[in-house]
């Protein structure tokens, strides 16, 4: 699906260009996904640290508390995302989702964190992967091991 929107947009004989990633929407969408099933920073950013006592949700946070904000688990919820464990980038190309704020306080998906200290390489980010996987599909084609060995997609739990 990549392919059909990114081959007839920059043409065989022709580079990928910068220009050419924002409107690689379908592309932008895959990102998204993989940001949601396998997020970099799933748990162990996000640091808070409560300054004084406060009531969340009716229970005591106690000052000094450190507290972590569990990415992965909001981007598994099923309440949120139905079928959390399936491929879906289509669930970003939906009318109202196009513009799907992950930079913003919309916390369904917030691979960057959020708030003053979200991530300031975010914009950067997000341009350099859309223009890499863009120029690696372009530039190659890519096949499942011939031998017939599946890519290890397992998770463990590490800075990222
Ligand atoms: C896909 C790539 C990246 C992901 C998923 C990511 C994710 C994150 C997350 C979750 C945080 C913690 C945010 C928070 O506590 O609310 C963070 C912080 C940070 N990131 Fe990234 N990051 C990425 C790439 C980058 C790049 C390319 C740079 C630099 C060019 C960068 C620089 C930083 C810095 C300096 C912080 C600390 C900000 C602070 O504590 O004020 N990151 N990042």
């Amino acid at each position: 699906k990549v392919h059909e929107e990114l081959d007839p947009m920059v043409g065989p004989h022709q580079s990928v260009t910068e220009s050419d990633c924002s409107s690689l929407h379908y592309l932008q969408a895959v990102i998204k996904e993989v940001l949601r099933l396998h997020p970099p920073g799933p748990l162990l950013s996000w640091a808070r640290l409560a300054v004084s006592d406060i009531y969340i949700g009716g229970l005591l946070v106690p000052a000094g508390t450190t507290a972590m904000v569990n990415m992965w688990a909001i981007t598994h919820d099923p309440s949120v995302w139905p079928e959390p464990l399936e491929f879906k980038p289509e669930c970003f190309m939906e009318a109202n989702s196009e513009d799907f704020p992950i930079f913003r306080a919309d916390l369904r998906l917030a691979p960057f964190g959020s708030g003053r200290r979200s991530c300031p390489g975010r914009t950067l980010s997000m341009k350099t992967v859309t223009f890499w996987v863009a120029s690696l599909l372009h530039e190659f084609y890519w096949l499942p091991a011939s031998d017939g060995t599946p890519v290890d997609l397992s998770e463990v739990l590490r800075l990222s």
